[in-house]
């Protein structure tokens, strides 16, 4: 067989039915697909690529999901911390928003967030922002893998006045992309404290009619709860479920605050959770039962949140803590092992974006979304353990290969995509204009 690339590499985590560890393993990729994975000894006599790339000490892994995040936040990332989610938002993050959010800023911020994202294993990611054709225009250059939120809220900014001019944007943006390898578009109304009704079920039937997915904040903090039943009578995922948004297209971000029975109607609709330990922790906004979610049957996929919130866009330290809460939520060590954090950080994200038969494993067929971790160093040894090294161990500067779509975007840990020194250059000159050095925050 020929092929354009062939990688060779100490071990494999294929995030495949069995939860195997491949051993001296090879992927041959062509036309931006994995055209085999296989033992080296038959790679080596089967396949005649163009390139060989030889991975010694090295583990491949799928390309990471981030399955929520607001790119552009990374240049608002510090700027408050400290604080519980409703003080951060209105008085902090939502006024400077208001004040420098435009498509320099947007670009800029998908930029930084793609060269951290990227940098540290992720390959896909699904955001919610202002001006998303600029942070998909902008992912699609840096040869990143996104689903561009098209977003609702209920109050006027820069970007859109009402829900109609919401839409009407998130609809041209849909037109652009329906085509693209590498966008998809996605609804992200921002949560059910900032959508009314009458946009949320219109939301709805477009999602029905253009068969894409809708990213909601929901359940976030118990105030969110208790706001949803003195305004609407009910908690908003019941608001939800009235509406007929619960189902596999629903993508239901954090999940804090969760019933017996909701956990169940989540499971019985097939709707996806995103959890998010990180933000989730920083702004005290709860614990998403994440090991009773997984028992009942409900898709649990990983994000980071925003740069803002997290402070940083590092699934790989997300799947640790998802690992390590979980264990202190449920009361039991041995809730989300390592094999189910690695499953929730790929394939549980791409089935939840509905990309499962695209991306999310090495397999035969899908897309060459591939990451290459080097295991070699003192951190690394012993070795009992491939997939625990991965998930307890390794942080994201482990991280040296990166291809997505066959492309490759990091070579020995520098990127191909982007200007690198330009991207940081950019960021400072955002700090300077939204608090200048010397001022105090
Ligand atoms: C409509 S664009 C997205 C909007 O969401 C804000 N945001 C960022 N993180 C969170 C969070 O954890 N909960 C709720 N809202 C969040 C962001 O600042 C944008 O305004
Ligand atoms: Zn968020």
């Amino acid at each position: 067989m020929q092929t354009e690339l062939l990688i060779h590499a100490n071990w494999m985590l294929p995030v495949d039915s069995r939860d195997s560890t491949l051993e001296h393993h090879s992927i041959a990729v062509d036309r931006g697909r994995i055209a085999a994975v296989l033992p080296r000894a038959e790679a080596e006599t089967q396949i005649q690529a163009a390139q060989t790339v030889e991975l010694p000490g090295h583990v491949l892994i799928p390309g990471l999901v981030n399955a929520h995040t607001h790119s552009p936040m990374t240049l608002l990332r510090g700027l408050a911390d400290d604080l519980p989610l409703m003080t951060w938002l209105h008085e902090h993050i939502w006024p400077a928003e208001g004040r420098w959010v435009d498509t320099e800023f947007v670009a800029d911020g998908t930029r930084l967030a793609a060269l951290e994202m990227l940098r540290g294993g992720v390959t896909c990611f699904n955001d919610m922002y202002f001006y998303p054709e600029v942070t998909a225009r902008v992912a699609a250059e840096a040869g990143m893998r996104v689903l561009a939120g098209m977003i609702v809220v209920d109050f006027p900014t820069r970007y859109a006045e009402t829900a109609d001019e919401y839409l009407h944007r998130g609809l041209e943006l849909h037109d652009q992309y329906r085509e693209h390898t590498l966008v998809r578009p996605a609804f992200a109304p921002h949560s059910p404290y900032a959508v009314s009704d009458a946009p949320l079920e219109r939301v709805r039937t477009l999602a029905d009619e253009l068969e894409v997915p809708i990213h909601i904040h929901l359940h976030e903090t118990r105030d969110e709860i208790q706001q949803s039943l003195r305004d609407h009578g009910q908690r908003p995922l019941a608001r939800l479920d009235r509406m007929g948004m619960l189902g596999p297209q629903l993508v239901a971000i954090h999940m804090t605050q969760l019933e017996d029975a909701e956990i169940e109607r989540l499971a019985s609709t097939g709707s996806h959770v995103v959890h998010c330990p990180e933000s989730n922790l920083k702004l005290a906004s709860g614990f998403c039962p994440v090991a009773r979610l997984l028992e009942a049957g409900v898709n649990v996929a990983l994000g980071t949140d925003g740069a803002a919130s997290n402070n940083d866009l590092d699934l790989l330290a997300e799947m640790r803590t998802a690992a390590l809460l979980a264990k202190g939520v449920a009361g039991s060590a041995s809730a989300v092992p390592a094999t189910a954090a690695l499953r929730m950080a790929t394939l549980n994200g791409a089935r939840a974006l509905g990309l499962d038969d695209e991306i999310g494993s090495l397999e035969q067929g899908k897309a060459a979304d591939i990451v290459a971790l080097d295991l070699g160093s003192h951190s690394h040894q012993p070795l009992y353990n491939v997939c625990s090294q991965l998930v307890y161990t390794a942080a994201s500067h482990r991280v040296s290969q990166v291809w997505v779509h066959g492309r490759q975007v990091i070579r020995d840990s520098h990127p191909l995509t982007l200007d690198e020194p330009g991207v940081i250059a950019a960021a400072r000159d955002w700090q300077q204009r939204i608090r200048p050095a010397g001022e105090s925050g």
